[in-house]
């Protein structure tokens, strides 16, 4: 599996694909940076009139659910219907999940179209699979990974979903194992939006790896060890931002291996 994750980074960087982002207005530039900056081709649509026709050239489909409005909502049922029935791979992001009861509304609908990975940090993942009453503080957790772990399990019985689990330890969990990422850095969660950059790597590469719970892993670690990388010439959540991207372009076969903390 180690060897693998590598292979995989190499993979999207060689096969460029190109990612549907339906997304929010607080992440729109940072994740598009992102996506550029390990190797694929973003394009952020989201017009009523064009997102079938988006999602038939993409490679796969980001939906996420941020900055979330009416008409929207709408934008991404046609595209994520469109995306099954093309057999094309997509991520759901449930950003702020039990935050309102219009999220969750709007939550259960597309949930209802099974996404192939969904990825969410703990509160979120939690509410998701609405096991409990936990109260999420608009888009942060305040829950650890390892207690979202029987809700993720849920989801990837009942959605037959790849789900992961964000946080301190990254949890990508499917229906036959669990797997745990301990890399990243504290002071990422003082950047916003790195969890839209994760959700959104993850769609870059389900577009291009067949193995859907490797290709999540790969991503996940690729940002959390970039980060982790990146804090070490960071004075404070600013220049993270653009370290990050810098680490996610430049790092090395190296690198990500020697930092990779994964355990099954
Ligand atoms: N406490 C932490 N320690 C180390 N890395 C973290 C921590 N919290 C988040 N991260 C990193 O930031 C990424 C974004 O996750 P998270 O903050 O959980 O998402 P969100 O912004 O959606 O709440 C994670 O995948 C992980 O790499
Ligand atoms: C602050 C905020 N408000 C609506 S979307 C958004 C960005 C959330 O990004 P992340 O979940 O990656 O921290
Ligand atoms: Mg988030």
């Amino acid at each position: 599996m180690e060897n693998h994750l590598w292979q995989h980074i190499l993979q999207v960087r060689t096969s460029s694909p190109l990612v549907h982002n339906i997304t929010n207005y607080v992440v729109m530039n940072n994740t598009a940076n992102a996506l550029l900056a390990i190797g694929a081709s973003p394009i952020m649509a989201h017009a009523k009139p064009e997102v079938e026709d988006m999602v038939s050239i993409s490679h796969s489909l980001v939906i996420n659910i941020g900055t979330l409005d009416e008409y929207w909502h709408e934008s991404m049922m046609i595209a994520a219907k469109k995306a099954n029935s093309l057999q094309k791979p997509w991520v759901l992001d449930p950003v702020g999940a039990g935050a309102t009861p219009y999220r969750d509304v709007v939550l259960s609908e597309i949930l209802s179209l099974n996404p192939t990975v969904i990825r969410g940090n703990a509160s979120e993942i939690i509410a998701l699979a609405k096991l409990n009453n936990t109260v999420t503080k608009g888009v942060d957790s305040t829950a650890m990974s390892n207690e979202a772990i029987d809700a993720a399990t849920t989801l990837v019985k009942n959605h037959n979903s790849v789900v992961c689990i964000s946080g301190e330890t990254d949890i990508v969990i499917d229906k036959h194992q669990c797997l745990f990422l301990d890399n990243g850095d504290p002071l990422m969660t003082k950047v916003t939006g790195l969890g839209c950059t994760a959700t959104a790597l993850v769609g870059a590469f389900i577009g291009v790896i067949e193995n859907k719970s490797e290709a999540a892993a790969a991503a996940l670690s690729l940002l959390s060890i970039s980060g982790e990388l990146a804090a070490k010439n960071s004075s404070g959540p600013g220049s993270l931002q653009l370290n990050i991207i810098d680490k996610l372009y430049n790092i090395t076969d190296k690198e990500f291996n020697s930092h990779l903390k994964l355990t099954k």
